[in-house]
């Protein structure tokens, strides 16, 4: 397992090793006890998550506010979308800030994204699921989002020709700059 920190310290790529041989491959696709050591204390994942999207969804950007907040260990199984992730830990000097990276079946790359951020990801081939633990169970009174382009945070989205939103995030407000 390679970890790579990203600009914003706290936001980690986690390469897990793959083992390919003639039937195809294994990999751990997760370890507590090397993913702990890798972020430097005991992260507990409370729910696994699975979606599928078809190209050019968007899902995002959300979090949960405290005391339901969630940090996220995300992966893509099938297809390819671009993940990110946004800095909105107030005190933090990379507020409003983002990372993104694509994630896909061939780069098998997990996405550590802490409590303090929102995500999001876009879906890059004909279809993407998506896979992710969190530490912290879904709570709709504390979802709260912002809209994908906001133009404050600025996030450079891949060229897609369709982009695909549900209602919710049609309506998300923009992001609060403080
Ligand atoms: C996220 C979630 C949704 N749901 C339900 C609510 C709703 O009826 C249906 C679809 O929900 P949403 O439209 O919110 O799903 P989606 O837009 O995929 O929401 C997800 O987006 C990505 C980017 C994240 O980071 C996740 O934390 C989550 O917010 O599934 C659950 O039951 N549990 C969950 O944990």
């Amino acid at each position: 397992m390679k970890i790579t920190a990203t600009k914003i310290p706290d936001l980690l790529i986690i390469e897990p090793k793959v083992f390919r041989d003639e039937r195809g491959f294994f990999m751990e696709s997760f370890n507590q006890a090397c993913f702990n050591e890798s972020v430097g204390k005991e992260i507990l994942f409370v729910q696994d998550n699975h979606s599928k999207s078809s190209k050019g969804v968007l899902r995002g950007m959300h979090y949960q506010l405290e005391p339901a907040a969630q940090g996220k260990l995300v992966r893509c199984t099938s297809g390819a979308v671009f993940d990110v992730a946004v800095d909105i830990r107030p005190q933090s000097n990379n507020y409003g800030e983002w990372v993104g990276l694509i994630l896909s079946e061939e780069n098998n790359l997990q996405f550590w994204i802490p409590e303090g951020f929102a995500h999001g990801f876009l879906v890059l081939t004909e279809t993407a699921e998506f896979m992710y633990k969190t530490t912290n169970y879904y709570n709709p009174l504390y979802e709260r989002g912002f809209a994908w382009n906001d133009s404050h945070v600025d996030i450079d989205w891949p060229e897609v020709e369709n982009i695909v939103l549900s209602d919710k995030d049609k309506l998300q407000p923009l992001f609060d700059t403080k």
